[in-house]
């Protein structure tokens, strides 16, 4: 029987697979139609691996030219109905049966009859699959691994109505993409993954029954067992989602008790915390999907809303006092303080308890004032406002204390007092001044004019600003990421940074060679530089 020449080949899901199995494809030279549940995600998915080539193109390990063809063989389709000149179909949706029996009958109807169909389930029955078509004799399995472009294995699984011609043409297809091939016959879980789910299984089962904490597992494994990654990372990676369908595979097909999920693993995907691709499985991850050291970030709310959150003694006080428990706190590495509420972030110092203040009474207050200012910014983390409306007279010097601000587009920021006939208390003339210069502060403060956050953008007050509901989330983004890096490094920089406003430069220099010195011999200053050169992420300790 003569087989087909495979020169363009459907790609069915775009998710993290199915990019990795096109890019391979495109670059092993087929014209590549890549298809999701619509255009759009295809479209993402096709824009994403062009960026990959690109970083391919940077690191020297790819041509800028061989880049751009491959590109160019990538072409986003709507669906399904896009696949009748494809010459080969891998599936690689979502590890659901019913959903891939539906894609096989729907993939049978619309390509041509010599066209060769295969699925990269990690272990659902290609039999089966198969049989819902009309042409089982040209269905298999063609397993990728994860990711794919550095994975050099794909398990080619063969249906029991598998043609031979099929299985030969399937596996040069597969080594002109650069793999090599292992064959498993169709049976649960195939060859890889009914060694690999019951230990990522059983490592999950020793989290659950309290034998130890992810982070010791992985480490275990790899410093004893010596793979690349621990399992309770690998099922991060994977997906937690596709672990559960897969042992759930395993446990319902082979019918022994020793394939079943945990209750920790049900419980994960139930969340949502679904691995890397969700942002949190066993691990919390950043948008770049770089592990982010959990519980490192802290959050201050100041809550009071329905007076606009304004700064009375019992709130000031309070915050003396949990600032002054976050620095005796080793493991934190960012904090961030926003506001309680949708209006504000702090309409101020409380008016009403001011407005029968005393003069040394004031002062006091001021003093107090001046004193948290003071905690935030020699705090060794950073600290970052995330203003989520108004932030007014001592909300917006609050605001000023920290290293540096957020905000929602409908913050609004200013100096008000002199409406009061007072000035800034807490710190807000010279911050400020500091801040965005000294014309916009004496303008701001002795106007006391109330600006927007695009205004407050425009003059440097802020650094970014975000829709209300993205704030919060983009702040801890920004706090996860400073998390990462070396703590006592960050810890220089910010003392560096604001003693060296204070002196002239040649005194800001120095202090900064010392700071440098100071951080070499440190732990985490071997640690950042052995993982550079060893091209692995640091794993920073603080010491
Ligand atoms: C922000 C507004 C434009 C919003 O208007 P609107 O949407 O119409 O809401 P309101 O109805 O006005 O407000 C809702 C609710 O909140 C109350 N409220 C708002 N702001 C304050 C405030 N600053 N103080 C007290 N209460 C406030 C408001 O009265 C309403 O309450 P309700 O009537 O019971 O419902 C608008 O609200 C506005 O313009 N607010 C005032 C903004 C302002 O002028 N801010 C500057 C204040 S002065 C200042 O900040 C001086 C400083 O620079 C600080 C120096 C010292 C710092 C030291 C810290 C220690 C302070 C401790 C002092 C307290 C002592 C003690 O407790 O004994
Ligand atoms: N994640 C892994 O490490 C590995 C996964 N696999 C298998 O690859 C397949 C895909 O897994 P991942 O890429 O990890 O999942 P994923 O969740 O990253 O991607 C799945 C993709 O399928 C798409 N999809 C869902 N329904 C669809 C439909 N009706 N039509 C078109 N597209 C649809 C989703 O929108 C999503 O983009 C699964 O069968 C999985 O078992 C195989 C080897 C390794």
């Amino acid at each position: 029987m003569m087989t087909i020449e495979i020169r363009t080949v459907g790609v069915l899901g775009a998710g993290q697979m199915g990019s990795g199995i096109a890019q391979v494809a495109a670059t092993a030279g087929y014209t590549v139609k890549l298809a999701d549940v619509d255009l759009e995600r295809a479209t993402k998915a096709t824009s994403k691996i062009a960026a990959m080539l690109g970083k391919l193109v940077e690191k020297g390990k790819l041509t800028a030219e061989a880049a751009e063809a491959t590109a160019k063989r990538l072409i986003p389709v709507a669906g399904i109905a896009d696949f009748g000149d494809c010459d080969l179909v891998i599936e690689a949706a979502t590890e659901n049966v019913d959903l891939k029996l539906k894609l096989f009958a729907a993939c049978d109807a619309a390509m041509k009859p010599d066209a060769l169909l295969a699925s990269n389930t990690s272990s659902i029955s290609v039999t089966k699959l198969a049989a819902v078509t009309k042409r089982p004799g040209k269905v298999l399995g063609m397993h990728f691994m994860n990711p794919v472009p550095l994975m050099r294995l794909v398990e080619i699984v063969k249906a029991v109505q598998t043609e031979p011609e099929t299985y030969t043409t399937i596996k040069e297809a597969a080594e002109k993409m650069g793999k090599t091939v292992v064959t498993s016959n169709d049976a649960p879980g195939f060859l890889v993954n009914r060694i690999l789910i019951p230990m990522l299984c059983e490592a999950m089962f020793a989290v659950q029954e309290g034998v130890g904490t992810p982070e010791d597992i992985d480490t275990g494994a790899k410093l004893g067992l010596n793979p690349p990654m621990g399992p309770l990372e690998l099922a991060d990676l994977i997906g937690l989602d596709t672990v559960l369908a897969i042992a759930n595979v395993l446990y319902t097909d082979i019918g022994d008790t020793k394939y079943r999920a945990p209750t920790l693993l049900k419980n994960l995907v139930r969340a949502g915390w679904v691995g890397k691709k969700g942002g949190r499985g066993f691990y919390v991850y950043d948008e770049k999907g770089q592990k982010v050291p959990e519980g490192f970030v802290g959050t201050i709310t100041l809550n009071r809303p329905d007076k606009l959150n304004a700064l009375n003694a019992e709130l000031v006080g309070e915050l003396h006092r949990v600032l002054a428990e976050i620095r005796r706190d080793k493991d934190l590495r960012a904090l961030i303080v926003t506001g309680a509420g949708d209006k504000a972030f702090a309409a101020g110092a409380d008016i009403a308890a001011m407005s029968t203040m005393t003069g040394p009474e004031a002062k006091a207050f001021g003093e107090l004032g001046h004193a948290v200012g003071a905690q935030m910014e020699t705090l060794a983390i950073p600290v970052i406002a995330a203003v989520n409306g108004f932030a007014l007279g001592g909300g917006c010097e609050m605001a000023l204390a920290c290293d540096f601000i957020h905000a929602s587009t409908k913050a609004k920021f200013g100096q008000p007092e002199v409406n009061l006939g007072v000035i800034p208390g807490f710190g807000g003339t010279n911050r400020l001044a500091r801040r965005v210069g000294i014309g916009r502060a004496r303008e701001l403060c002795f106007t006391g004019d109330v600006i927007g956050a695009e205004e407050a953008l425009r003059i440097g007050l802020v650094n970014g600003i975000h829709a209300p509901e993205e704030l919060l989330g983009k702040v801890k983004e920004i706090a996860a990421k400073i998390a990462t890096k070396g703590p006592l490094a960050v810890a220089q920089a910010k003392r560096v940074l604001l003693r060296g406003l204070d002196v002239p430069l040649p005194t800001a220099n120095e202090l900064e060679v010392q700071a440098f010195a100071a951080l070499f011999g440190s732990e985490d200053q071997r640690e950042g530089m052995a993982a550079f050169l060893g091209k692995r992420p640091a794993n920073f300790v603080g010491r």
